[in-house]
């Protein structure tokens, strides 16, 4: 079975965040991931997560909060410094949590430039910090209009044009389920560049067990093909968290 995280900004927010981290250990969760975790200092968060015996597994580059403001700006021509001083807030982030990946946020932008700049941006962000492991993830346009990275297959085409080796690809299979119909097909094709993945049943962004992809079949495949990666739980619980547990194998880790 794969290693399975808890992403407390969407499971557990029952309870306040420092909490999360103790219900996610009880639940049989052995790592946890934040999308934005500026909000509290990271000290607080590491202090969680080590008295839970969790490994911090993934964060995003900034925005500041959640609840609001702009998903990233890494492929946003002429906001290469707010990128670049966002990149190293995640940075140190990422290091006083001893997070395990940074997801990269590309922002709102499309066209060639948009695609250049997110490239450069990526070289830079992957030489600046060569000890990190780096990631892209594919949003679907339903829930983010206009959100630059929305393709599998050119999510690996600028992998490999950067040509950075601690960059990857974080496989949501939400996400690609609703880009392309197939989540499945889309972990066979990329799995060679994949290095995060983040599940939810589709199409409502539940419980994993409760929609069209078989994710037993899945985690499977994944210890088939030799994933040593985490897979982590992204969804919005439908009611207590606790309750929509039944999906998780008890022994992760
Ligand atoms: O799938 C998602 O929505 C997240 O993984 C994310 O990073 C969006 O901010
Ligand atoms: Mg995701």
């Amino acid at each position: 079975m794969p290693r399975f995280a808890a992403n407390l900004t969407m499971l557990f927010t029952e309870l306040p965040m420092l909490d999360r981290f103790a219900a996610a250990a009880e639940a049989g969760f052995t790592g946890v991931e934040i999308l934005f975790p500026y909000d509290l200092p990271a000290r607080d968060l590491s202090r969680a997560a080590i008295a839970a015996g969790l490994d911090f597994v993934l964060l995003n580059t900034p925005p500041p909060n959640w609840a609001g403001g702009p998903r990233g700006f890494a492929a946003e021509p002429g906001r290469e410094e707010r990128f670049r001083s966002d990149f190293d807030r995640a940075l140190r982030f990422a290091e006083a949590l001893r997070a395990r990946h940074i997801h990269v946020m590309a922002g709102y932008a499309q066209g060639p430039s948009a695609r250049d700049t997110f490239i450069a941006n990526l070289r830079w962000a992957a030489e600046r910090a060569s000890h990190a492991s780096l990631t892209i993830e594919p949003l679907n346009p339903a829930d983010q209009p206009g959100y630059f990275l929305a393709d599998f297959d050119l999510a690996a085409e600028l992998i490999a044009e950067v040509g950075a080796p601690n960059l990857g690809l974080q496989y949501d299979s939400y996400h690609a389920h609703l880009i392309t119909g197939d989540a499945v097909a889309v972990w066979h094709r990329h799995k060679g560049i994949i290095r995060h993945i983040q599940i939810a049943g589709v199409p409502e962004r539940h419980e994993p067990l409760e929609g069209t992809i078989d994710y037993p079949a899945l985690f499977a495949d994944l210890d088939q093909s030799g994933y040593r990666g985490w897979v982590s739980a992204e969804y919005n619980p439908a009611g207590l968290t606790a309750q929509g547990l039944g999906w998780l194998p008890r022994r992760s880790g």
